[in-house]
C-alpha cells in the first residue's frame, strides 16, 4: 500500500487535525488560484468532522464543494448525501461555499449522466482536496465490487457515471477513478475498529475489482493519507 496511515488516539483528535489540514489546503489553493475545490464523501463517518470544518475561518465564498457520490434519491430521503452535506457542512462559516449537488429531476440515474457531468465543468482540475470513505466491502465513492458498472468506473476517462450496486440500495451517481485521481491530495477517512480490520485486509491484496478502494491506496500519482481512529 502506497498511502500513508495516520492513526489518532480517538476520532475527536482525528477530526480536529483533519479539519484544520483541509481548511489550510483549501486556503492555500485559493491563494494560488483564486478558488479551491473540495470533494467530500457521504455516509456517517464525516459528519462530526464537517461540523468542525464548517467553523474554520477561510474564504468559503471561493470554495467549490461537491460529493464524490450520491444515492439517486430525493433530498427529503434520509439516504441523500446531499441533504447530509446541507445540514452538516454548509452551515456556520461554510454556508457561503458554492455547493453543486448531483441529483437532477431524472427518474433514472443512467439517463442523467451527461447532465450531471456538465454540472461540474466549471470545477477546476486538479481538485484541491478529495475525501474518500470506505465501506466494509472495500467500496469507495459508489464504486462497488459487485456491480455491473465496476470495470467502467475503474477504466473510463469520463468523470461521472451512474452505478447500480447489487449489494446496497439505490442507483448511484459517482465520480470515477480517473476523475478522483485528478486531484492534489486524497484522504481516506476511517473511524472504528471494523474499518481498521477492513483496511488491513485490503492492504494485504492488490485486486481493485475485489476492493475498489485499492485503486487509490495502491497508486503513487496523488499523495494519499489514511486518517484513522479506532475509537470515537
Ligand atoms: O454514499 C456513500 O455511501 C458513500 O460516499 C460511501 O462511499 C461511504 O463513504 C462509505 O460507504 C462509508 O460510509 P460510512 O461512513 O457510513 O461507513
Amino acid at each position: 500500500m502506497k498511502a500513508k496511515i495516520r492513526k489518532f488516539e480517538n476520532s475527536t483528535l482525528l477530526n480536529e487535525a483533519f479539519s484544520q489540514e483541509i481548511a489550510d489546503k483549501l486556503q492555500a489553493g485559493i491563494n494560488e488560484n483564486g478558488s479551491a475545490t473540495l470533494l467530500v464523501s457521504g455516509g456517517n463517518t464525516p459528519k462530526p468532522m464537517f461540523l468542525m470544518l464548517s467553523n474554520k475561518d477561510i474564504e468559503w465564498n471561493k470554495v467549490n464543494i461537491a460529493l464524490v457520490d450520491d444515492r439517486w434519491v430525493e433530498l427529503s430521503d434520509s439516504a441523500s448525501n446531499e441533504a447530509m452535506v446541507n445540514s452538516a457542512l454548509l452551515i456556520n462559516k461554510a454556508s457561503v461555499a458554492n455547493f453543486v449537488g448531483m441529483k437532477t429531476e431524472h427518474k433514472d440515474a443512467f439517463d442523467a449522466q451527461a447532465t450531471v457531468s456538465a454540472k461540474f465543468d466549471a470545477f477546476k482540475r486538479p481538485f484541491d482536496v478529495v475525501i474518500l470513505g470506505m465501506g466494509e466491502d472495500g467500496h469507495t465513492a459508489s464504486i462497488f465490487p459487485c456491480c455491473a458498472q465496476l470495470d467502467e468506473a475503474l477504466t473510463t476517462s469520463k468523470d461521472i457515471m451512474a452505478t447500480e450496486p447489487t449489494t446496497a440500495p439505490h442507483q448511484r451517481m459517482t465520480f470515477t477513478k480517473s476523475a478522483l485521481l485528478n486531484s492534489k491530495q486524497l484522504y481516506l477517512h476511517l473511524v472504528g475498529e471494523s474499518k481498521e480490520t477492513v483496511l488491513l485486509d485490503v492492504a494485504a491484496g492488490s485486486d481493485e475489482k475485489q476492493a475498489p478502494i485499492r485503486a487509490f491506496l495502491n497508486q503513487s500519482v496523488v499523495p494519499m493519507s489514511v486518517m484513522l481512529a479506532t475509537t470515537k
